[in-house]
């Protein structure tokens, strides 16, 4: 007996069945210093790899308006967020700056995309990565971390050597207890937004003492039983180049993330440890190759795309018209006999 079904009922499940899940990137902009040129090389580096999708920039309140105005004239889609600040505590963050990072969480208030792939502002996407959007339902999929950067020398691991990416190089001793989880860089990871979760998120992190790597390790302890590693191709942490170069292929990256200190491109001077080799020197000329490049601008790559429109109707006109006899076709068309 087929379920009975009001018309009403009916007609919403065929419109939500005709409306295809909408998917779409998101970063994310604070302040009013130049990591603005970082979102821009990615609203460009996006557009370059042909991807499918538009670019979400989740803005704090302090983003100038001349900012904005800038990200709406790349194509951006400006989704004003409010901060979020953890629990009054005195850790002391890796970074002095991390504690804005919290403010990420809101992307999960994005519900009106199923999916979303979020990308910090200092990463660059070198090859069409929409095939992600495609990974099974349910799962928060994200590149593996590296622990060998002194910034994470507060932690026990560096303390000992250890890193998840060779773990046989220094065994996790049992007398530290079980070894730590798998742990994601949360630089570039794919989610589904969700109302529930978000607001989980925000309750849990009320009772979530703040620690070093502030929103990355909130969210990596969040997402612990549904973390999924996927390739560092989708998110080279730069560090891996000088610390694991046996786990990565740098002419397979997809992604790269521009973490490390002093490998910025917008602010690159080569003065810190490591930005004088040669593949850093290479992926910052690349990031700039894509900054400076013009014809990957908005407005210009939509002019293209209207002038190919023109053109691709003026063929099809002449086409059309082709088949009929010469000269003024237009006043020999004869009229449809009566009989
Ligand atoms: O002043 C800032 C600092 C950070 N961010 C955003 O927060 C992200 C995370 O910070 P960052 O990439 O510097 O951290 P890292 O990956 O280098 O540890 C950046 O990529 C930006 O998207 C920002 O917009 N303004
Ligand atoms: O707020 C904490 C940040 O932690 C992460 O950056 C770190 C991490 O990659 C370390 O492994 C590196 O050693 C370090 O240089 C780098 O800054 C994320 O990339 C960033 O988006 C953000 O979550
Ligand atoms: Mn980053």
């Amino acid at each position: 007996m087929a379920p009975n079904i009001t018309s009403a009922k009916a007609a919403t499940l065929t419109a939500k069945a005709a409306i295809p899940p909408k998917r779409a990137y998101v970063t994310f902009l604070a302040g009013d210093g130049d990591y603005v040129k970082g979102v821009v090389g990615l609203a460009k580096g996006l557009r370059k790899v042909k991807s499918k999708y538009p670019l979400v920039v989740a803005l704090l309140p302090d983003v100038p308006e001349d900012h904005r105005k800038i990200l709406v004239e790349q194509g951006c889609i400006l989704k004003e967020i409010e901060p979020v600040y953890p629990p009054e505590n005195q850790t002391q963050f890796a970074m002095a700056y991390y504690v804005i990072n919290y403010s990420k969480l809101r992307i999960w208030e994005f519900v009106e995309y199923s999916k979303m792939i979020y990308l910090d502002g200092d990463i660059q996407v070198f090859e069409n990565i929409d095939h992600l959007f495609d990974m099974e339902d349910g799962y928060f999929y994200a590149v593996m971390d590296c622990f060998c950067e002194k910034t994470w020398s507060h932690t026990p691991q560096y303390k000992i050597g250890y890193c998840q990416q060779c773990p046989d190089k220094v065994h996790w001793p049992s007398e530290l207890g079980p070894k730590p989880p798998l742990y994601f860089n949360a630089g570039m990871f794919v989610y589904e937004p969700g109302l529930s979760v978000y607001e989980d998120l925000l309750t849990t992190l009320k009772v979530t003492p703040p620690t070093p790597f502030a929103e990355q390790d909130y969210l990596n302890m969040f997402f612990r039983d549904i973390y999924r590693p996927i390739p560092p191709i989708y998110n080279l942490v730069m560090a891996m180049l000088w610390r694991h170069p046996d786990n990565i292929e740098l002419e397979k990256a997809k992604v790269v993330h521009y973490c490390a200190a002093g490998s910025k491109p917008w602010r690159y001077t080569g003065k810190e440890q490591n930005m004088d080799r040669e593949d850093i020197k290479m992926l910052v000329a690349k990031w700039w190759d894509i900054y400076t490049d013009e014809s990957l601008d908005y407005k210009n790559v939509v002019a293209i795309g209207e002038a190919e429109a023109d053109n691709e109707e003026q063929a099809n006109l002449q086409q059309l018209f082709a088949g009929l006899p010469e000269a003024d076709v237009f006043h020999h068309i004869k009229a449809p006999s009566a009989a």
